[in-house]
């Protein structure tokens, strides 16, 4: 397929204005007009196992709507993303909204599937939920893998109303599962009141490391890349960011906002930082366009995104070099 050689690209906004027609992630092809993607940009439609206001079902769209801005080239890490890789937009997951435990059944064996034709995936939310079912298929195919989690929240919460499946729980249930290598686990951009102290005893029993916003404020970007980067060493690599990881002033569109968080900038260097991680697959989640202004949030996110994408599509295209260079051996 030629596409694998010569990857096809976003729409061109020189010819087409881009904000003509429907929204494709990026204006990138759909994964249906490609065959196969090497990077497949997956929507998540669910956001029934919010604890505060609802609306993330709305994310994954307005991300792609957001992202018609975006340009071929990112100079933060001088590579052309879609270029280097087959990046293409795989349409949204259906989950059903009124059975949480079918939902997650359902975005496994989706994620299953699109990771069974050698694909990666950048997953658009959706609520945090869905990081659940998303790890237990990653870790199918890598096993235990590594995880930075971007969040105001831990997210390692037991029940909520007595449901193991929220938004507030995804990563305790993956703790329970041995789905994640426990010596590599972060949470980044943590604040906010919690429960008890015992959030913090029982997170930390979990195997999980803290980078507070106030620590992304006192040691900057780069210190807490580096630091994350040893952490995490060559293994297989999750990221999963809820967009709510960013102060409401730089993401306002979202559920259960705490004030006091990182910026825009900072998220987008701290990825910059990890560029030579061994990313498998991505997650931005939490973005709830109806209480968005301008679209501050969907931006964000996009952007967000891009870096996950331009990662990923870097790693893709060494290997593929390696390989080609082993191969003329
Ligand atoms: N994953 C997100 N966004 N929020 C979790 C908040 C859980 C709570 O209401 O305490
Ligand atoms: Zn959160
Ligand atoms: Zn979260």
């Amino acid at each position: 397929m030629s596409g694998i050689e010569t990857p096809r690209g976003p729409v061109d906004s020189s010819r087409i204005p881009r904000y003509a027609g429907p929204a494709t992630y990026a204006r990138l092809p759909r994964l249906d007009e490609v065959g196969r993607a090497d990077v497949a940009v997956v929507g998540v439609p669910f956001d029934s196992g919010v604890s505060y206001r609802p609306g993330a079902r709305f994310g994954g769209n307005a991300i792609r709507e957001a992202s018609r801005l975006l340009r071929p080239y990112n100079p933060a890490q001088d590579a052309s993303p879609f270029a280097l890789a087959q990046v293409a937009d795989a349409g949204d997951i259906a989950a059903n909204p009124f059975n949480i435990d079918e939902a997650v059944e359902t975005v496994e064996a989706a994620a299953d599937e699109l990771l069974g034709t050698g694909a990666r995936l950048m997953t658009l939310g959706g609520d945090h939920t869905i990081a659940l079912p998303l790890l237990r298929s990653v870790a199918k195919k890598h096993g235990p893998v590594a995880l930075l989690h971007f969040d105001a929240h831990l997210d390692t919460w037991d029940t909520y109303f007595g449901a193991e499946y929220t938004h507030g729980t995804p990563f305790r249930r993956a703790v329970e599962e041995g789905i994640l290598d426990t010596e590599a686990l972060s949470h980044v951009g943590t604040r906010g009141p919690l429960y008890g102290k015992q959030d913090l005893t029982d997170d930390e029993k979990m195997g999980f490391g803290i980078v507070t916003s106030a620590d992304i404020y006192r040691r900057g970007a780069d210190e807490v890349a580096d630091q994350l980067r040893q952490r995490i060493g060559d293994r297989p690599l999750y990221i999963s960011i809820d967009i709510d990881c960013l102060d409401p002033a730089h993401a306002p569109g979202t559920g259960t906002p705490e004030a006091g968080g990182m910026t825009s900038r900072e998220l987008l260097e701290i990825l910059r930082g990890l560029a030579s991680c061994n990313l498998v697959s991505a997650d931005v989640v939490e973005v709830a366009p109806a209480y968005d202004h301008a679209e501050i949030t969907a931006v964000a996110a996009s952007h967000t995104a891009y870096e996950l994408t331009t990662i990923m599509s870097r790693q893709i295209a060494q290997a593929k070099q390696s390989k080609q260079e082993k191969a003329a051996k």
